[in-house]
């Protein structure tokens, strides 16, 4: 993943019978140099995601300390990970009395708390279970780090960031440059579909998708992809659609082992890349994210976003959509203004 920002140093056989430097085999010559250092906390380390996300920030050089959260296995997950030659140091925290501590001065937190789907529910399904789990751990933020820029994956992600940032409101800390819903997922897949069907190498490949995180509220920009690509209208709609119900896909694969994991660890170490390389005075860095936002009627929503070392620098908008890219709009407003308000209202029960 990394590669896509600065490509591998390589060091020929023979500069090593040469040098009076050891060959290196360990994977730190695939980063670039950094000048910067941050703390970075996840909170559902032990899960199915958190585990592979912790693993991949473990590796980023710009994390110089990981504190791993959940309400099990953390010291287990923290030794494993404290191994790995990389300077992050690991510590692992467990149990909510050792939240806060655990969330203490972070520049960037990820949430990955909370369950998953199991085949026949909905993201919406998971809303009684994971809104009291993304309000406390909202909560804890406000105290323990009210500058840390937050990247909340837990579902439903639609309601999950309007809890989130009504709850830092209560406590007088939301700043909603600071506060994103992970939808990096969705543009991981929209780009590995559109170069599946182009014959294209998916790293090659960029596809818008904002709105929200669900059905038929996630709208990819296919008119927008780089390299332009076109399909007939049939198939416009079937790779729009598997796009819209990728999760899903995951979640009948897994038959009630969850959900995805793995990808989503990819697409969460993705952003916290991004908003780390932006925090490190990396300038342009874009990634579209799901946030408050007044580009449409709903009061939250994910557009590509220019990242500075505040959060968002610049909301680059809506664009231009084709006609039917406008009714994937229409689909969706409803939808998203639902999932919102029910957020809103748990954070204000
Ligand atoms: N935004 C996105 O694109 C995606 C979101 N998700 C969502 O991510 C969430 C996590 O999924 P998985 O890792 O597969 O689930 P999992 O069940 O494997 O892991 C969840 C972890 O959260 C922990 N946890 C539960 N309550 C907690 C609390 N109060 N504080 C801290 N940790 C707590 C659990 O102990 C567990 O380790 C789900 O809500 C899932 O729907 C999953 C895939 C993609
Ligand atoms: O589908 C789910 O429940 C998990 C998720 O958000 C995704 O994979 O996009």
């Amino acid at each position: 993943m990394f590669s896509r920002i600065v490509r591998p140093t390589v060091v020929s056989a023979r500069n090593f019978s040469t040098s009076k430097q050891k060959p290196q085999n360990n994977l730190h010559n695939f980063f670039p140099p950094v000048k910067n250092n941050y703390k970075v906390a996840v909170c559902g380390a032990s899960g199915g995601i958190g585990q592979p996300l912790s693993l991949l920030l473990k590796i980023n050089p710009l994390v110089t300390e990981l504190s791993l959260y959940d309400i099990v296995h953390t010291p287990g997950v923290a030794a494993d990970l404290s191994h790995i030659e990389t300077i992050a140091k690991v510590k692992g925290y467990n149990g909510p009395e050792n939240l806060v501590t655990a969330l203490r001065n972070a520049d960037v937190i990820i949430i990955p708390a909370g369950v998953p789907r199991k085949p026949g529910m909905t993201r919406d399904d998971l809303f009684n279970t994971n809104a009291g789990i993304v309000r406390d751990l909202a909560k804890a933020a406000a105290e323990a780090a009210p500058k840390a820029l937050i990247g909340i994956i837990t579902n439903p992600v639609n309601s999950a960031v309007p809890i989130a940032c009504e709850v830092l409101k209560k406590a007088g800390k939301l700043d909603p440059k600071r506060v994103f819903g992970i939808s990096t997922l969705d543009i991981v897949r929209a780009n590995t579909f559109v170069a599946e069907a182009k014959g294209l190498n998916p790293k090659d490949v960029n596809v818008p998708v904002i709105g929200g995180h669900s059905g038929v509220t996630i709208i990819p920009l296919i008119s927008r992809a780089t390299p332009s690509v076109s399909f007939p209208a049939d198939q416009l709609k079937a790779l729009t659609t598997r796009i819209q119900e990728a999760g899903t896909e995951v979640v009948k694969a897994k038959a009630g082992a969850g959900s995805a994991t793995l990808s989503m660890a990819y697409a969460g170490a993705r952003f916290a890349n991004s908003l780390l390389r932006a925090l490190n005075g990396e300038a342009n860095v874009i990634e579209p994210a799901y946030v408050i936002s007044d580009v449409t009627e709903a009061p939250y929503f994910s557009t590509p976003l220019v990242l500075g070392k505040n959060g968002i620098e610049k909301n680059l908008g809506l664009g231009t959509l084709n006609d039917f890219e406008q009714e994937l709009l229409k689909a969706a407003i409803p939808e998203l203004k639902k999932n919102i308000e029910a957020g809103v209202k748990f954070a204000n029960q």
